[in-house]
């Protein structure tokens, strides 16, 4: 098979052989397909078996059926003697194969009589000659051929009646009236023969209802498949190695058949053109071919006797000319010299040839290079979305969520917003019912922007809005407009309107607006960003672009409404500014309330959300969501079956402070520093009247790199006004940590540059913003000013200086006075600390007795008493794992 394979003209011989074969052995008579002349000599078969009645049928050339023959001969026992000695005489000149055709001619011969064709041979005495026998083998062939034929015509009769029949008569009646039509028949035939009837042919009658039978079944396939009834049904399986192999028998079918170039010709030079070929006289034509080469045809004769390595003929050479005057020339001179006469030169041609082969090769880097592209653009485009590559990068990113499937959220899911959620629930009556603000003339809002701090549930806010109104809802990000191609986000802006019109009513929710609906004015800084304004300004145009009575809502949610272009805002684009701030005290217990929902706990959900309220100050929607998750994720940690206040309060430190570091081990010494720190902040929180009382302190290491910790709440609840006095007492509070190291300690640590921080910041913002110095009423903003040119003279700024120092060192004074006076307390307190590292509410009170200002109601229910015990953390299972080396952590005080 191998040497098949690289050699191609090698199967070209065996196929020609082949076919040469085919040729010779077709015989007139033998067009009938074997299989259907072997089907016929079948059946005949199978009649001679059901006649003769008893025993397994004869094969025909066999002996002892000849005497059964005899008995439905119409010949004389001369005439049968006659025609046996000439059949015999027959098959020992033809092939093997052609006795079974030699046979069925002797049958019918034997019921029709002999044919006159073959009489004068078969009395003669002396043996015929070979030519005379050949003849009559060829008779006879087509003589059995010719019955074979009326036999098949009379099968198809027979097939028609019993289709007639299936179709007037039921299954039942179908035997008896085919035994009739095919009586009436065959009788019919037979009185033409002048033969009686032959017996009935159950085995025959047998086949055909057989056959009926499978047509049948096919039929009804067929009507299940839905094809016509004579539909033919062509299956073409194509596995992969079937059409390998398909492949490559088809190449070496196409090879044999036109065998390439290279193969039977090869290149040579002018001078071995003229010497081996020219000058022998072997050249039959000459072709030009694109002016460059020359075909050199070859004699046929030459092209039997010759062959190249591989053993093909070679049929003709090539060579290369400079060009074709000069060819020209030389043939001639070459022609000349050999003595051609004009009238017997060599022909030349001239084709002009594309070689396509080469040409499209030529294009195979670049269509490879395309190729290339096209499949990285492909999974570029896949990575980020699967819009179709780079042909789809002008498609809107937006994701469209489906109301019905998709949206969940409903506004009971929205908790401590009520103002946004009247705000927006307008939105939701329009998209529902948006005659009732037609017939009053109202024209109908556009969209709203929705702002306030990150994690508040603005996102959360624009999905209830469309899971209430039971509208499409598209979302997409600001950022996804930002794309590195130009021409791309302003392309995306208008599929997503072009999308959203398609199915009105709908909701646009552009989270992140700020992304691109930056104000134009304020970025022009180095340039500009040309993209980013063609954005914005095609969002402009699509908002115009809606007429009135398309319902599509566009929200926007943003962290930085501030530095939203004014155009976004103005009325009949973003209609509605909906600030959304961080939930108050009884917001955040709503919030709590629907997370808690899905938290199994038994605590008493009243007081459990009341007081993780009042915990939380400032957290924000997001927050207490992953608070009241982490608080699940700790009680499964410790394989509880439900959660409870510990787990919360845990969980709240955690999202506060980080985790705690218990790998990072202090000296002792450092340790003491902490405690006296630490102990300086609570000792001020508790006797300053103003400062925020303290609710657990701790000198566990945390993960945001504190050394000790401590939380406070405000006395009164949430504030959101400090006075001067409120100010003053913080930042002394503050301070209470570095004047408490001075007291108690010779020297002082790194450890208050955070509380400094803090100070400096409040002090300036008293002198600069809250007019709360003596330098009166002035503002100004640090983040508005330029880094390089301030807002204020040197005079001033020297000023504002002198102001924060002295606001600065009297609130150290204030600090420093009380932590003096309560020398004693701190100690207290410090060296508790730093036997059990956490200390609650509970123990100040126990230490210093309870703090000596009233507090709000709502403070003192949750944490007064009932329930107000701080938990320690879980003690550590082995000290040795948590010690380092040495047994302290080589960390630096930060
Ligand atoms: N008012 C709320 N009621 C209930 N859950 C809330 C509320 N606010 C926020 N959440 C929770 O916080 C998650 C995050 O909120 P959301 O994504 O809406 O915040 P956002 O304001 O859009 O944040 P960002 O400005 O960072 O995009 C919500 O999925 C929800 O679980």
């Amino acid at each position: 098979m191998a040497t098949l394979l690289r050699r191609p003209g090698n199967l070209a011989r065996i196929s020609r052989r082949a076919t040469l074969s085919i040729t010779r052995s077709a015989f007139g008579p033998a067009r009938t397909a074997p299989s259907s002349l072997a089907s016929i000599i079948a059946s005949q078969r199978l009649r001679t078996y059901a006649t003769s009645g008893s025993g397994p049928p004869k094969p025909p050339n066999d002996n002892s059926g000849a005497s059964q023959d005899q008995e439905r001969s119409v010949l004389s026992p001369q005439e049968q003697k006659d025609l046996d000695a000439f059949v015999k005489r027959l098959e020992q000149i033809a092939p093997e194969s052609q006795h079974e055709m030699i046979q069925e001619a002797r049958k019918q011969m034997m019921r029709q009589g002999i044919a006159d064709e073959i009489k004068p041979y078969l009395s003669r005495d002396q043996p015929a000659s070979l030519m005379d026998h050949m003849r009559m083998v060829r008779f006879v062939l087509k003589f059995a051929s010719e019955q074979i034929d009326k036999e098949l015509e009379r099968d198809g009769h027979i097939t028609r009646a019993q289709k007639d029949v299936d179709s007037t008569k039921k299954t039942g009646d179908d035997a008896e009236a085919l035994n009739n039509k095919n009586k009436g028949e065959e009788q019919s035939q037979k009185k033409q023969n002048g033969e009686e009837e032959p017996p009935r042919k159950d085995e025959e009658e047998e086949r055909i209802r057989e056959e009926l039978r499978k047509k049948k079944e096919q039929e009804q396939k067929r009507k299940q498949q839905g094809l016509p009834p004579n539909a033919r049904v062509f299956k073409l399986k194509l596995d992969p190695t079937s059409f390998f192999i398909t492949a490559l028998v088809a190449y070496y079918i196409y090879r044999s058949f036109f065998p390439s170039e290279s193969a039977s010709s090869r290149e040579i030079t002018w001078e071995e053109f003229r010497a081996n070929y020219l000058n022998k006289g072997l050249v039959e034509r000459l072709t030009v071919l694109n002016q460059s080469r020359v075909r050199v045809d070859l004699r046929r004769e030459v092209t039997d006797q010759t062959s190249d390595s591989s053993g093909q003929p070679v049929s003709h050479v090539y060579f290369t000319i400079g060009s074709v005057d000069g060819f020209e020339r030389k043939l001639e001179d070459a022609q000349e010299a050999l003595g051609i006469p004009l009238n017997e030169r060599i022909p030349v041609a001239f084709v002009e040839e594309v070689p396509w082969g080469s040409a499209l090769l030529s294009f195979a880097p670049t269509l490879l290079i395309f190729a290339s592209i096209f499949w990285l653009s492909r999974r570029a485009g896949g990575g980020a979305g699967g819009q179709g590559g780079i042909f789809g990068i002008g498609k809107s990113r937006a994701k469209r969520f489906n109301h019905e499937t998709d949206i969940k959220v409903k506004f009971s899911d929205v908790a401590g917003m009520d103002e946004a959620k009247v705000e927006i629930m307008e939105f939701v009556s329009f998209l529902q019912q948006p005659e009732r603000f037609q017939k009053l003339g109202a024209k109908l809002p556009r969209g709203a922007i929705l702002s306030g701090p990150p994690g508040t549930g603005k996102t959360l806010l624009a999905k209830a809005t469309a899971g209430e109104s039971g509208v499409p809802f598209f979302s997409v990000s600001g950022s996804e407009f930002v794309e590195m191609f130009v021409g791309v986000g302003p392309s995306r802006v208008r599929d997503l309107f072009a999308n959203a019109r398609k199915n009105t009513p709908c909701i646009i929710f552009i989270d992140e607006i700020d992304a691109i609906g930056k104000s134009r004015a304020k970025s022009n800084y180095g340039g500009g960003n040309d993209e980013r304004e063609s954005t914005l300004n095609q969002i402009l145009t699509e908002m115009d672009g809606f007429n009135t009575s398309e319902q599509v809502v566009v929200l926007a949610g943003t962290n930085r409404a501030d530095v939203l272009d004014k155009a976004l805002m103005r009325p009949g684009r973003f209609d509605r500014h909906i600030t959304i701030d961080a939930p108050t005290i009884d917001g955040r217990k709503q919030i709590f309330r629907v997370h808690l929902k899905k938290i199994v706990t038994d605590e008493d959900l009243d007081y459990l959300e009341g007081r993780l309220s009042a915990l939380t100050p400032g957290f924000a929607g997001a927050d207490i969501a992953n608070c009241v998750n982490e608080a699940a994720l700790v009680a499964a940690r410790e394989n509880a079956d439900k959660v409870v206040m510990r787990h919360f309060e845990q969980a709240i430190e955690r999202v506060i402070a980080g985790l705690e570091k218990k790998s990072l081990v202090l000296s002792p010494e450092e340790k003491r520093v902490v405690a006296y720190h630490e102990a300086g902040h609570a000792i001020c929180g508790w006797y300053f009247k103003w400062a925020d009382p303290l609710l657990k302190v701790s000198i566990i290491p945390r993960g945001s790199g504190a050394l000790g910790y401590a939380q406070y709440l405000p006395a009164n609840g949430d504030t959101y006004l400090l006075n001067t006095r409120q100010i003053m007492d913080r930042m002394a509070m503050t301070l209470g940590g570095r004047v408490s190291e001075e007291i108690h300690f010779d020297t002082v640590s790194s450890g208050a540059s955070d509380d400094f921080n803090k100070v400096t910041q409040l002090a300036t913002a008293m002198v600069t913003k809250y007019g709360m110095s003596k330098l009166g009423f002035i503002y100004y903003d640090e983040s508005t000013t330029q880094q390089y040119t301030k807002p204020f003279s040197e005079e001033t700024g020297r000023n504002i200086d002198i102001e924060v120092r002295r606001i600065i060192n009297d609130a150290y004074k204030q600090c420093s006075d009380l932590l003096k006076e309560k020398k004693k307390e701190v100690g207290l307190v410090a060296e508790e600390l730093l036997s059990k590292e956490v200390l609650s509410r509970d123990d100040m009170v126990r230490l210093l007795g309870p703090r000596p200002f009233t507090e709000s109601n709502e403070f003192s229910k949750y944490f007064n008493n009932r329930d107000g015990t701080v938990i320690a953390p879980p003690a550590s299972e082995d000290p040795e794992a948590t010690s380092g080396k040495d047994g302290r952590d080589q960390t630096p005080i930060p």
